[in-house]
Parts: structure tokens; sequence; C-alpha cells
């Protein structure tokens, strides 16, 4: 493949080289909350910020692990995880923001993706339509029983994700309504319990490049509550989710020692 890096050493869109990150790295899609999970590692350093891409590199139990912002969105979040695992990186925990589906997902809660609905382009571009968008099974459960040590409230299931944030926000002014409003309806009666944008995309590649990755989200709101006139408060602070996600990623160290890997 080309080099289009000025620094060869360093991976073209995300500035960052070999040895610059950990096995382990969280995903949030905003370059902002980088600092705010950063505090939580030991001796952190900012590793790079190039576009949308801000990485902090630190440790956790004395393992290297490092936070890399993916921007909103398939294409660059694909970006991310390829330019990370040439980088050394091989487990992937996406922290994000998400809109509850279902009636009892509510503002404040967590949601723990399984899978993913792959309305979205980037993961066509690996996969046939037919593959799945699965999260890694190891990742997965280790979100789940950080998140019931931390007592925080979550559920585990199906995300959807899709290209256009206001296509699931105002699905009725976009000349392709009929299809968005059908396939909404699909997917909550599915039991599809939230929407974001990133997770099918790296699940899909993660298969591709043998390399784990899960995701967990807080609820900011959820519109399925709103049309139906139930509380529905909008929710920013993403502390409990990134917190989930830490304690995970501590609960993969030690089992990953434990397994000689
Ligand atoms: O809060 P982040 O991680 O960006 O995630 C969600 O928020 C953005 C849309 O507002 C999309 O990236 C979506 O997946
Ligand atoms: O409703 C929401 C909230 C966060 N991110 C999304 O993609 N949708």
């Amino acid at each position: 493949m080309m080099k289009y890096s000025e620094d060869a050493s360093k991976q073209y869109h995300i500035q960052v080289g070999k040895g610059d990150v950990g096995q382990y790295v969280i995903l949030p899609g905003d370059p902002k909350r980088c600092e705010k999970i950063a505090k939580y590692f030991d001796d952190a350093v900012l590793v790079a910020d190039s576009r949308e891409f801000v990485t902090y590199t630190g440790y956790l139990d004395g393992v290297k692990v490092s936070v890399t912002s993916t921007g909103i969105g398939g294409p660059s979040a694909a970006i991310a995880m390829e330019e990370l695992a040439m980088s050394g990186a091989d487990t992937f925990l996406r922290i994000g923001t998400c809109g509850g589906m279902q009636l009892d997902i509510k503002s404040g809660d967590v949601v723990i993706a399984n899978g993913a609905i792959r309305m979205e382009g980037t993961s066509r571009e690996y996969a046939p339509a037919e593959f799945p968008a699965v999260a890694d099974v190891h990742v997965t459960y280790a979100l789940m029983r950080a998140a019931e040590e931390l007592k925080q409230t979550y559920h585990v299931g199906i995300v959807q994700c899709k290209d256009s944030f206001y296509g699931q926000h105002s699905p009725e002014r976009m000349p392709v309504s009929y299809e968005l409003l059908n396939k909404w309806e699909a997917w909550k009666r599915l039991g599809c319990l939230a929407s974001e944008m990133e997770s099918a995309a790296l699940f899909v590649i993660a298969s591709h490049l043998r390399v784990r990755a899960g995701s967990c989200f807080l609820v900011m709101a959820n519109q399925e509550r709103e049309k139906e006139g139930l509380e529905n408060p909008v929710v920013h602070d993403t502390d409990m989710a990134i917190r989930v996600a830490i304690q995970a990623i501590r609960k993969l160290i030690k089992e990953d020692k434990q397994a000689g890997k």
C-alpha cells in the first residue's frame, strides 16, 4: 500500500506510529471526550491530535492503553480502527452516546451492543449485506460485568447504525421518508434497543481484521418515549459509560494475562 504520511513512521490520518498506542483502545466519537477518558489512565500523555483523531496513551494496572476519537460515522471510525490496528492495537471498546428506541430504555441508562444493524455505507465496502455486525463476546461480557459492579442500569442487545443523524430524528422531512419510517418501525418491532452511528462499521471491520470490538453507550434521550409523552430528559454526562469501559478493560487485562495473551 502507498504511504501517504509525510512521516513514514506514522499512520496518515491518526498520526500514530507503532508503540504509540496500547493493545487496548477506547474509541469515543467526540474528540473532546478523550481528555475525560485519559484522566482515568495513569501517566496519560497526548500522543497525537490530527483531524478528528485525538489520541492519548497511558496505563491501567501497569498495561499500556489508549483512547482515540473516531469522529462521527462509519468512514472515519473505519480509518481509526484500521490505522490503530496497524499501530499494534487489537482490542477496541467504543464508548458513545445513543438514542433509545424501546420504551424501557431511559435517559442516563447504558446500552451495551451485542450486534448492530448495518444501515450505513461503510461496512458495505467491507462485507456483503448478509454478513452480521457482531460484537466480540469477551469484550461484551466484560462490559456487562463492569456495569453490574458499578450498579449502572444497563441493557444488552442490538443497536441500529445509520449515516444520517437527521434521518433518525426528522425522517418525515427526508425525500426517502417512506423507507426511513418503515425500517425504523421494523427495527423497533425486532427489539432494537437504540440508534447510533459507528458500531456496525467497527464490528464488521473487527471481524475482517481479526481484532476484538465491543460498544457501550450513554442513552442521551429516547424519541419513542417523547412520542408517547413519557418522561424524557436529555442527558449529556458520559462519565458512567466511560467508567464502564475503563472497568471492562481492567477485566480484559486480567483475563488476558491469565490466558497468557
Ligand atoms: O457520542 P458519539 O460517540 O459521537 O456517538 C453518537 O453521537 C454522534 C451523533 O450525535 C454519532 O457519532 C453517534 O454515534
Ligand atoms: O439519538 C441519538 C443520540 C446519539 N447519537 C445518535 O446517533 N442518535
